[in-house]
Formats: structure tokens, C-alpha cells, sequence
């Protein structure tokens, strides 16, 4: 760029920049500067506070982040429950801010399917597991004689996916809490949603059986391909996929990224971990709080740009 443009350059500059494409353009799910604030008592508190995240389709992915950081508010708002303040925010090509209410409770029908912690939310008591993972399909319509048994034979592969075909006759409380998550994750499943939610969904379990639980997400998404995007507190589960996302005060902070490799010396696969930081559009950049206490790095920071990264120094300037 010269340092002083002529107005073909700004012409061309402003084209190119109208040719660019939108952010999120190729991902599923775009949070585009998130913002959800509540009232209550007459105290605001700005649950979001400019979110961004990309999902991309098929991903499998865990959110984590410290108690009353927005994970729960952010999958709200994903499940069309709640509606962001500001910002925008897209799945599958749905406008999350632009649904009218029908287009609302479709959305949640057969866009979206998600299984919550507490094991009773997910299901309906009175209803066997089949009759459980039967009633997304019957709401979502077909009700003639061959619906029927397409339905009749959904509910059995999925229940067989999901390694709980022995329960298809019992009720939730003839179920373990394990049990009880699979089936929910198979309702979840039921219209082949694009996207899973799961919000701390091995909350009330042992971690035995969360680790199953987890298994059980990573078949539905590596069988049927489905994105899934799971809430947790659990470390052991974070450390299971190949992407995990930490929201600190209602942004996306840091980003670990997992990959395999096989080792040179013993040929054994090792899992190799990455941690990344998240620049914003503005070029904001939120450091880890243990590499700032580290380094006593405090209001200011001094800034060198090299030719293949810049550096970040506590101030060491005498003006203070
Ligand atoms: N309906 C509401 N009314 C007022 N404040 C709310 C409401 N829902 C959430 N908040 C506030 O928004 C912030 C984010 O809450 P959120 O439940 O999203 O956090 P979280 O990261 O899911 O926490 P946890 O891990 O404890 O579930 C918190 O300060 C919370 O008190």
C-alpha cells in the first residue's frame, strides 16, 4: 500500500474489500460479535460480550469455561431458546435474530437436537425409550402407514447406534443415568439434525460412564456425520476431541487444537496439543491469565513485530 493513495487506490481497496467474503461464510455455525444481557432488578449483567465462533460442518468440539462464563447463555441462544441482544449469529443458514416464532419452534423440530444435564430434562417419564425417541419423528409429521414403520425403524437403528437396543421398552427410571443419556442423545438424534447441542450432558455421571457417554457422541458424529458441540466442565472429556474452545467473560479466550502423530522412534500415534490464542476482527487479543501472572504483565505491554511473529514484553519503559 502506498502511504499516500490516489483515488484509484481507494476504488480498488473499497472493491476489494466488497469482494471479500463474509465472515463464516463457509462455516455452519457463525457467532458473529455475540452480545446477550440481561435485566434483572434493574442490574444489567452482559452474559456475551462480542462472542465470535466458527464451527465448521462435521466438527465435534467442546466449549469450557469457568462457572457464569455465558457456555449455557451461548447454547441457549444455538437452540433457539433465547435470542442474542446484539451481534449475529447463524446455523445451518438459519438467522437466529431474524426467526418469527414458527420459524422458531421448526428450527428447534429439525435443525437442532440437544441433550442437557440433567438426565430428567431429556426425557418424558411416562414414555418407553422407543416411544422417547419416536415423538421428535411423529411431531416432525409423516403420520400414513409407511411412516410409520420408516419411524418403527429409525428408532431401532438408532437405539442399536447408540448401544442401548435392551432398553426400548423400559422407562427412564428403569434405566441407568448412562442409559438414560444415550436414549436422550438418540431423541436428539431422532430428525438428523444438523447440529447436536449438549450442555454438561455427563454432568450427573461417574467418569466411568461419562467417558461412555462421550464415546457414544463420537460415534454419532463419526457415523452419521453430525456436528456436535458439547458444554463441559470435565477436562478428561475436553481432552477427547480435537478442538476445545474456552469462553472467559463471555468471549472466546483460548483454543486448544489435538492432533495425532505418529511418533519416529516407537511408530506409536501420540495425540499432539496446541494451544492458540483468539484475534478478533479488531485485532483485540485475549492472553492466558497464567502467561500474564507469569510475567507480572500488567496495563501495558511493550510490542515487537518480527518478520514471523510479534513479541509481547512486560512495559519496561520508565513512564509509568
Ligand atoms: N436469565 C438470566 N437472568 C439474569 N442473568 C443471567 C440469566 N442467565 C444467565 N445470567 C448471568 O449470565 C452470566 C453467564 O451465565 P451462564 O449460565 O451462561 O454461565 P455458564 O458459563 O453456563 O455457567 P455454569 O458453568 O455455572 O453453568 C452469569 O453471570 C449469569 O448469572
Amino acid at each position: 500500500m502506498t502511504a499516500d493513495p490516489t483515488l484509484t487506490d481507494l476504488a480498488q481497496q473499497a472493491t476489494s474489500a466488497r469482494r471479500a467474503p463474509d465472515y463464516g461464510h463457509d462455516a455452519l455455525i457463525t457467532c458473529d460479535r455475540l452480545v446477550r444481557i440481561f435485566s434483572a432488578d434493574g442490574i444489567e449483567v452482559q452474559a456475551l460480550q462480542g462472542l465470535d465462533l466458527l464451527v465448521r460442518e462435521g466438527e465435534l468440539m467442546a466449549l469450557v469455561g469457568a462457572s457464569g462464563s455465558g457456555k449455557s447463555t451461548l447454547m441457549n441462544i444455538l437452540a433457539g431458546l433465547d435470542t442474542p441482544t446484539a451481534g449475529a449469529a447463524r446455523v445451518a443458514g438459519h438467522d437466529l435474530l431474524a426467526m418469527t416464532a414458527k420459524d422458531r419452534l421448526a428450527y428447534r423440530r429439525t435443525v437442532v437436537g440437544f441433550v442437557w444435564q440433567q438426565t430428567s430434562r431429556n426425557l418424558l417419564p411416562y414414555l418407553t425409550a422407543a416411544q422417547n425417541v419416536a415423538l421428535p419423528l411423529q411431531l416432525a409429521g409423516d403420520r400414513s402407514r409407511r411412516g410409520r414403520h420408516a419411524r418403527a425403524e429409525r428408532v431401532a437403528e438408532l437405539l442399536e447406534l447408540l448401544e442401548v437396543a435392551d432398553c426400548r421398552d423400559r422407562r427412564p427410571h428403569e434405566m441407568s443415568g448412562g442409559q438414560q443419556q444415550r436414549v436422550a442423545i438418540a431423541v436428539a438424534l431422532a430428525n438428523d439434525p444438523a447440529v447436536l447441542l449438549a450442555d454438561e450432558p455427563t454432568g450427573e455421571l461417574d467418569s466411568h460412564t461419562a467417558e461412555q457417554i462421550f464415546a457414544a457422541f463420537r460415534t454419532a458424529n463419526e457415523r452419521l456425520g453430525t456436528t456436535i458441540v458439547i458444554v463441559t466442565h470435565d477436562q478428561a472429556v475436553a481432552g477427547e476431541v480435537r478442538r476445545t474452545v474456552a469462553i472467559r467473560d463471555g468471549r472466546t479466550s483460548t483454543e486448544v487444537l489435538r492432533r495425532s502423530e505418529v511418533d519416529e522412534t516407537t511408530g506409536r500415534e501420540r495425540v499432539v496439543a496446541r494451544e492458540y490464542a483468539m484475534l478478533d476482527r479488531a485485532g483485540r487479543l485475549q492472553l492466558p491469565a497464567d502467561y500474564i501472572r507469569a510475567l507480572d504483565m500488567r496495563d501495558r505491554v511493550a510490542l515487537e513485530l518480527e518478520e514471523d511473529h510479534i513479541g509481547v514484553w512486560p512495559d519496561d519503559s520508565t513512564e509509568r
